[in-house]
């Protein structure tokens, strides 16, 4: 056993350094951090048993990692180190201990400058004569990178200091982040143009300070706290506490995090752990626990550091909001409209306070993008209330057989078909009618006073029969017997009455109503009506293809899609003879003669912007006229109406010869 512990600290140690040079230097963690911490957690008791076993390059010795080749190098006059951490009320009491132990104090009035821990990066800031001159990164804690560029972007750190008669020298350090919403913003945009989206938003503010073009980094939204102060040269002595240094660099202009307090001993740093562990999730900004530092500055001089770290200060953590586990299976869950969600079935862990077994994987589109396949161990963050969710997988750590996964082209509730409309990023099922998932409130809307309007029959009936298994489908409603209604709960012979009448009464109904009521998605009331004017019958509508749906006012290119898809699913169809062969009945809609006109029967195409009408109303007003408006140009085409920055219509239109009118000379024609 003995024999084997060098083999395994140096498989130890190259793992860590591995993952310190992904994180550090890529910006591009390969495991969360709670497994670092344990790795690392595992190498100090190793070397706590075998102290020989100590070398001085060991990662315990270490801060941070080496600067990027592509920056030019600071030597920083005064280290940057790291911080000791406590992960248990237990460790903070070590904590105190060791101080106690080097130090004649009373720690129950002992001062502590109680600070958030800011989950960014450190940056060094030099002030020359009041004036910004130089900027870097911590690195390995002797060398950083110089991004004086990169830190003059960030608009709440100052040029020039506020202040009469500035030092010689001031060298700011704190913390570099980015705000939460700020990062999802950037996600945002990431993800709408098919980049690469941030893990979270330490990556995200490191990736985005350690940028080659400044310009990068000025269109990013990040966000300076100082938390202390390095190298100083100046006539004028430096404040003898810690927290009143952090006041006079607030009176300077240097921004400091508003929540820092004072607190006194044990119970004082509980309070604030605590009080702050309460407020992460409100604060906009992330945070992994809490820095508590000794308020005298004579104290801290006195402690002094030991290897990377000062002997006078704890970073107090929270636990951890990302753990890793295996991704087991991917359940496909079918909502209320019809989208097709994936759930990741996840091996259970422990996550910020609770045991975590699924999570969201959103669509199609995320699960490309992440690249995880089941059997692959994943990164499962929560934080705050936000459901939890697979932020990036281990490569390192996938097995052989793990295998890809498949969205699936049927719904796994009604087996109709799944489909995805260009531009979205959900699946849906089509089987709108027919499907259980969607059942309540495909009925709720169905019997709704807009659609079919049997006021007779209420959610509370519905969610009755259904449980009861007597509803299924709309046409279920149209089936229903008296006894059956009058035996349910709350009813009696008067309302089972009521309900049936006015099941009955709602059976001659319009075109339009029987279309809203049927559910097809974004078919609104004013659309349903566009339809039934335009195509007068219901046949017409099931055989319109999607350019003559398009022809409809304000049918665009997905509504018309979600029209042309319903019909293509033989569920629904079913559905909607049953209805009519049950009894529901409307008159077709008699079209209007339109009197004979120069624009009558003609194919025509709108292109560039108008400036006197919309696109709609123009649209309308050819209609109006008895014209065919469709979207491209081709042979057929009578007329195109070019308004502003017409672009590749109006010049096939002049290619194919095609009468080009202006949205003047459109006006014109129709008001003669
Ligand atoms: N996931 C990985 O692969 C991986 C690899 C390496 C390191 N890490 C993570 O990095 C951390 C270790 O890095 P570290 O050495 O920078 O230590 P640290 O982040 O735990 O603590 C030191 C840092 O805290 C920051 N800080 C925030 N608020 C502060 C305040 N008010 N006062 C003083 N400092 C404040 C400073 O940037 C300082 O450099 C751990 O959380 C570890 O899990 C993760
Ligand atoms: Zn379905």
């Amino acid at each position: 056993m003995a024999n084997n512990i060098p083999h395994t600290i140096d498989e130890l140690r190259n793992k860590l350094r591995e993952y310190e040079y992904h994180y550090h230097v890529l910006d591009n963690p390969l495991v969360p951090d709670a497994e670092y911490d344990r790795l690392m957690n595992e190498l100090k008791k190793i070397e706590a048993e075998n102290p020989a076993l100590i070398t001085v390059d060991s990662p315990t010795q270490r801060v941070g990692a080496k600067p990027l080749d592509g920056f030019s190098q600071v030597k920083h006059k005064v280290p940057m180190l790291s911080l000791d951490n406590a992960f248990s009320d237990e460790e903070l009491e070590a904590f105190l201990r060791r101080i106690t132990d080097r130090a004649t104090v009373n720690i129950a009035n002992l001062e502590f400058c109680c600070e958030p821990k800011l989950d960014g990066l450190a940056v060094s800031i030099l002030y020359e004569n009041g004036v910004l001159t130089q900027a870097a990164t911590r690195g390995d804690g002797a060398t950083g990178e110089d991004i004086t560029a990169n830190i003059r972007t960030i608009r709440n750190i100052p040029l020039k200091l506020n202040m009469a008669n500035p030092p010689a020298s001031l060298e700011v350090r704190g913390e570099v982040f980015m705000p939460q919403r700020g990062f999802e913003q950037l996600n945002e945009k990431a993800l709408a143009k098919g980049e690469k989206t941030f893990a979270n938003p330490r990556n995200a503010a490191a990736g985005s300070l350690r940028q080659l073009d400044p310009k990068i980094t000025s269109q990013r939204p990040l966000v300076l706290n100082a938390y202390g102060v390095g190298v100083y040269e100046s006539e004028q002595p430096l404040p003898d506490t810690h927290f009143a240094r952090l006041q006079w660099l607030k009176s300077i202009g240097i921004p400091v995090n508003n929540e820092i307090i004072l607190a006194k001993g044990m119970k004082g740093l509980l309070e604030f752990y605590h009080s702050i562990a309460q407020k992460r999730d409100s604060l906009g900004y992330d945070i992994d626990g809490t820095v508590l530092k000794i308020n005298d500055i004579q104290l801290q001089e006195q402690l002094g550091f030991i290897s990377k770290a000062p002997r006078w200060a704890i970073a107090y953590k929270f636990p951890a909001q990302e753990e890793m586990t295996v991704l087991n299976d991917v359940e496909f869950q079918v909502g209320r409209t019809g989208a097709i969600t994936p759930v990741a079935k996840l091996e259970p862990v422990f996550v910020a306070g609770v045991t975590v077994s699924n999570a969201t994987l959103h669509n199609g589109d995320e699960i490309a993008r992440l690249g995880v396949c089941i059997h692959d161990t994943v990164i499962i963050r929560r934080a705050g209330d936000v459901i939890p969710q697979i932020v990036g997988v281990v490569l390192e750590k996938r097995p052989e057989f793990a295998k890809s996964i498949q969205f699936p082209t049927a719904c796994p509730v009604c087996n109709s078909s799944v489909i995805r409309i260009e531009g979205e990023a959900v699946a849906r099922c089509t089987g709108g009618l027919f499907c259980n998932a969607q059942r309540k409130e495909i009925l709720k809307h169905f019997v709704s006073r807009k659609a079919m309007d049997i006021d007779g029959v209420g959610v509370k009936l519905i969610e009755q029969l259904m449980e009861k298994e007597l509803l299924h489908t709309p046409a279920d409603l149209f089936k229903l017997e008296k006894e059956t209604l009058a035996r349910l709960e709350r009813m009696g012979e008067k309302s089972a009455t009521k309900a049936l009448l006015s099941i009955e009464k709602s059976k001659a109904t319009t075109l339009s109503r029987f279309l809203f009521a049927l559910g097809i998605r974004e078919v609104g009331e004013a659309t349903a009506l566009n339809l039934a004017n335009h195509f007068g019958t219901l046949d017409a509508i099931r055989q319109a293809n999607v350019e003559q749906l398009k022809e409809v006012q304000d049918v665009g290119e997905v509504v018309a899609n979600h029209i042309y898809r319903f019909w293509l699913e033989p569920h629904n169809i079913e559905v909607v003879e049953e209805l009519i062969s049950l009894g529901v009945h409307w008159d077709d809609v008699v079209q209007q003669e339109i009197k004979d006109n120069p624009l009558k029967d003609k194919n025509v195409v709108l292109t560039g912007s108008l400036s006197q009408l919309t696109r709609d109303q123009a649209k309308a007003l050819l209609q109006s006229f008895g014209c065919k408006v469709s979207g491209s140009v081709s042979k057929k085409t009578d007329f195109l109406i070019a308004g502003e920055k017409a672009g590749s219509k109006l010049t096939k239109a002049q290619e194919l010869g095609i009468t080009v009118l202006s949205e003047q000379d459109l006006i014109d024609l129709t008001v003669e």
